[in-house]
């Protein structure tokens, strides 16, 4: 919960899961707070909006995809200086189109399992869904 008071900014984020085994982190264009940052495709949840609505209008504007499905994988908080954020992950294993950095930011996919990303720095809220991903049965 928030011990601040603060108004909480929700957010979908999603994991887009390969045959392979990797997910997939894109960098935070300039402009945002934390430009450069590394994250997992998402944005903020519209007044009315469902979490899966959410994350398949925001995966259509930045990757150019369109997902089917969704299923939660964690819901945590952080509180950032410019935010207190909860955050609703979600894995998604199916989607049509190519994933494609639409606002211009670099896109990495990513080995899943014990090993640290290759891109960094990452989102600090980044961490402990990446510790919950670990232990997911592909
Ligand atoms: N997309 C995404 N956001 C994350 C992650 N981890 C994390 O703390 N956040 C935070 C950063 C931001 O404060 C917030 C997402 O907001 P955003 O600025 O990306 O959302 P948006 O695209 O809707 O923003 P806007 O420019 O349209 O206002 O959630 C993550 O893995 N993915």
């Amino acid at each position: 919960m928030s011990n601040s008071n603060r108004p909480v900014t929700e957010v979908a984020a999603g994991i887009l899961l390969d045959a392979e085994g990797r997910f997939l982190m894109g960098q935070r264009p300039e402009g945002k707070p934390y430009a450069g940052y590394w994250e997992v495709p998402g944005g903020k949840i519209e007044a009315g909006e469902s979490v899966f609505a959410a994350l398949k209008r925001e995966l259509q504007e930045e990757l150019g995809i369109d997902i089917e499905s969704s299923e939660e994988l964690i819901i945590l908080e952080h509180d950032y200086p410019h935010a207190y954020v909860r955050l609703h992950v979600s894995i998604i294993r199916k989607w049509t189109g190519v994933p494609t950095g639409c606002e211009g930011q670099a896109l990495s996919w990513q080995i899943l399992g014990d090993a640290l990303p290759t891109v960094e720095p990452l989102l600090p809220a980044a961490w402990p869904m990446l510790e919950k991903l670990k232990h997911l049965k592909i």
